[in-house]
């Protein structure tokens, strides 16, 4: 198929309540959502990167830039374009991996379309509904922490996940691991400790976590390896895995035994399924991470979660964890689960009025 006009859109998405991680507190997302118009019909792809570069060095008016200068240009020349061949004519562009990956995911959701076929059936799912876990941001008290964690449990979560960074670790894991007795519990620092926190991470160990999630810088992989020896918890990477190729490599140094899986963060759904197939063959469990996406972004990570390898439960919480309304229809939890979407591409409809009403400024069409 061709593609005849690339729409960047722009919305502003208020958060229920403030998410706070050893990055920041965010009160909304400022989300960007790429459309593409193509001779087989129309595709939508969000783009996961933040409002500012602090948690990956993509932000979105980065992204945006990018997008309409080099990504969009790229695909408007091309005669002929598939989701199978998107990376290869974007590989022109260094890095920009969320921005890629919203490109990306537009043309394989016209593709899909057209075609009558699922993501799910597109990625190979083998189950039609997903384990949900929760992301729990850093709060101003344990109090405050633990009636948070009892709502979500109230709600069905069948795994808890806890920011936490240097002063906010031991004592909120304590809390709620008395709270939540044996529901899965994880954690996440977000690249917040150094080498001089490992023996204080190893005091974790007496709350028999799932995992700890990503606790140094993305780079540095040697001292995750460090770590991995050093204590019983097992040691999740996020921000250090950038493609299939660095996760095989983190893999065989001893630097995770548990992978999250982010489709942005890895430049597409189709790296991600690559990233999953390198797990699978080494035996390493995934799960697939969230970055706060509206039900765009959210449908294709549940098809992408319920392939096979995804043995634990993603960060892929209902609609209603982040947003009061949402573009799509909800994604409402159902005994702890979300229902992987059946219908043709992503199978879910972006809302037109909720596009205009929360539209930060006109789409920008690029032809
Ligand atoms: C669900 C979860 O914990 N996600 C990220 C961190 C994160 C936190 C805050 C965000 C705010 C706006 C956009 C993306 C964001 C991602 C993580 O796993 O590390
Ligand atoms: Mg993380």
């Amino acid at each position: 198929m061709r593609i005849l006009a690339v729409e960047l859109h722009r919305v502003a998405m208020p958060l229920v309540r403030p998410f706070e991680t050893s990055f920041g507190r965010q009160t909304a997302r400022d989300v960007l959502l790429v459309r593409v118009r193509t001779t087989d019909g129309d595709g939508w792809g969000e783009c996961v990167a933040m409002a500012d570069p602090v948690y990956s060095s993509e932000y979105v008016d980065g992204s945006e830039a990018v997008i309409r200068h080099y990504l969009a240009p790229a695909l408007l020349a091309a005669q002929e374009v598939g989701a199978e061949s998107v990376a290869g004519l974007l590989g022109f562009v260094v890095g920009h991996r969320m921005a890629k990956a919203a490109v990306e995911t537009a043309v394989l959701d016209a593709q899909t379309r057209a075609e009558g076929i699922s993501f799910g059936e597109y990625f190979g799912a083998d189950r039609d509904a997903v384990d949900c876990g929760v992301s729990v941001g850093i709060s101003s008290s344990i109090d405050e922490l633990l009636a948070e964690v009892d709502g979500y449990v109230g709600e069905g979560y069948r795994r808890i996940k806890l920011k936490i960074k240097p002063g906010w670790d031991i004592e909120p894991v304590r809390a709620v691991r008395e709270l939540i007795g044996e529901l899965p519990l994880q954690v996440d620092a977000n690249t917040a400790y150094t080498r001089a926190d490992i023996e204080h991470l190893g005091r974790l160990d007496e709350f028999g976590l799932l995992l700890i999630e990503q606790p140094f810088v993305e780079e540095d992989i040697l001292t995750h390896i460090v770590l991995s020896a050093a204590i019983e918890t097992p040691v999740c990477l996020d921000e250090s895995i950038v493609n299939a190729e660095v996760a095989l490599d983190a893999i065989e140094r001893g630097a995770t035994s548990v992978v999250n899986i982010k489709a942005g963060r890895v430049g597409g759904y189709l790296e991600a399924v690559r990233v999953h197939d390198v797990c699978a063959e080494l035996g390493v469990p995934v799960w697939c991470g969230g970055m706060l996406e509206t039900g765009v972004g959210r449908a294709a990570n549940v098809a992408l979660a319920a392939m096979a390898n995804f043995t634990l439960p993603g960060d892929t919480s209902g609609s209603s964890r982040y947003f009061a309304e949402d573009l799509t229809e909800p994604f409402e939890l159902v005994d702890g689960r979300l229902a992987v979407p059946t219908g043709a591409g992503s199978g879910v409809d972006v809302r037109a009025d909720a596009l205009a009403d929360w539209a930060l400024r006109p789409p920008i069409t690029l032809t």
